[in-house]
This record gives structure tokens, sequence and C-alpha cells, in this order.
């Protein structure tokens, strides 16, 4: 049987560090991968990553680079010093993918630890067909991530991050081994809020996806820790 908690990652998006840190404290049994974003890495310049590496906990920096290549290689060069678990970028251009590729694995050569994963965003989780054609794309939104995930498989980065809508063509297309992160999770009981490509946990474990990623159903729930465990058990019993 799958651990539910090697598969959770929970979302602290909040913008005071104080609130992240009671989050993670609340959370300290059940859960063991933290993703901080751009509010709470902005708002606390990357004292929650601090404060996670203090308790042991995985960190996720979710900061999606995209950019010219040579600042995306930079930005990818000093995430690596930060000692992260995994890291995003958005799926670009090969070069920028490439550079990135590479750049953690010499940063993290050099400084004698793991490398960091690199996983691309595919088409983030609050984007209808209908967003795609109104900024001149052409494909749908599963087209384009399937699309996207092969380029990125190509780059030599080590997985994307997806809706599980789509997640299931994402592994037949890139394998196994390709990471699939999966945010847009919704337990049936939950509010959607802005997302439009949602899926319950037990759907998208079944789908494929390696990693699911959860932030307001757990971090706004009256009881975090207990919504937290409830998904972990609804994933171990998918
Ligand atoms: O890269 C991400 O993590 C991400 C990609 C995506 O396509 N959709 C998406 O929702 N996310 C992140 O996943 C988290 C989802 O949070 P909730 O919608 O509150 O569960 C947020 O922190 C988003 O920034």
């Amino acid at each position: 049987m799958i651990k539910g908690k090697e598969k959770l990652i929970v979302a602290i998006d909040t913008n005071e560090f104080d609130k992240a840190k009671e989050l993670i404290d609340k959370l300290e049994d059940s859960v063991d991968i933290f993703k901080v974003g751009l509010e709470q890495y902005v708002s606390t310049r990357g004292k929650t990553v601090d404060y996670l590496k203090e308790k042991g906990k995985k960190i996720f920096l979710d900061l999606k680079f995209h950019d010219i290549p040579n600042t995306m290689e930079s930005a990818v060069r000093a995430a690596v010093r930060d000692n992260v678990w995994l890291m995003t970028i958005h799926v670009s251009d090969m070069e920028g993918m490439r550079r990135c590729a590479l750049a953690a694995k010499e940063e993290a050569a050099k400084l004698n630890i793991e490398k960091p994963l690199i996983v691309g965003v595919t088409v983030l989780t609050s984007l209808s067909n209908q967003d795609l054609a109104d900024i001149g794309c052409n494909l749908n939104t599963e087209e384009l991530a399937i699309k996207r995930a092969k380029l990125a498989k190509e780059s030599g980065i080590d997985g994307v991050v997806c809706s599980a809508q789509e997640v299931h063509k994402i592994v037949e297309a890139c394998g196994n081994d390709f990471i699939t992160v999966c945010p847009g999770i919704r337990p049936a009981s939950s509010e959607v809020g802005d997302q439009k490509r949602v899926v319950t946990p037990a759907d998208a474990i079944k789908r494929g996806a390696h990693y699911l990623v959860v932030g307001r159903p757990i971090t706004q729930a009256q009881n975090p820790n207990e919504s937290a465990t409830s998904i972990v058990a609804e994933i171990e019993n998918a």
C-alpha cells in the first residue's frame, strides 16, 4: 500500500510568517512535505524555508521561474543553494529548461548535496479552454499540457505540474519515472474557489498522480490536522 503522507504536499499560502509557523506546527504529525509559494516567500523573504529546514520537513519551493534562459539558470542555481527537495519553473523554451536542468546538477554537485527535483508547470489548473483561447492558444488545456510535458521531458527536467484531469495521459506519454505533481485537488465537500480543473484526492491517485498539492481545503479548514489526516486516508484507500 502507498503511504499517503509521502504523496501529500500542503501549500502554506499565507502572507505572514507567524501564520505559516502555526500551520506547520499544527500539521507536524500529519504532513511531511510543505510548499512555500510566491505569497509566502515574498512576504517573509524565505524565512519559512529556514523554519521548515529546522523542523526536518521536505520543502517544495514554488516560485515558478519563467524568464530568459540566463535569468532562469541563475535563479535555479540560487534556489539549489537553499537545499530544497523540489522546485518549479514554467515549461518554456528548450534552451531555458535545459540550462535549468544542467544548472541544478552542477550546483548540487559543487555543494555536495542532493540535486533538487525540477518540475515545469504545464497549464495552470486555474485555466480553462476559454482562457487559452483568449490568450491566443488554439490547443485545449489537455493538448497543451501533454505537448508541454513532452517538451519538459526532452529538456531533462524531472517532471511537471499538471491537473490530475490530464495526468494519466501525461504518464502514458512520458512514462511513470517522469514526476507528476497535481494541484487543483478538491475533496468532494470542498469549495473549488479559483481552480477550474479540479479532481478529488482519490481520483487523482487512481489517474496516476505522483504527488498531490493541497492548500485551502487543509489550511482554511476548521481543523487542518483532521482535514490532512482524512486526505491521507483517502489517498491510501484509493
Ligand atoms: O505550481 C503550483 O503549485 C500550482 C500550479 C497550478 O497549476 N495550480 C496551482 O494551484 N498551483 C499551486 O497549488 C496550490 C493550490 O492551492 P489550493 O487551490 O488552495 O488547494 C497554490 O499554492 C497554487 O499556487
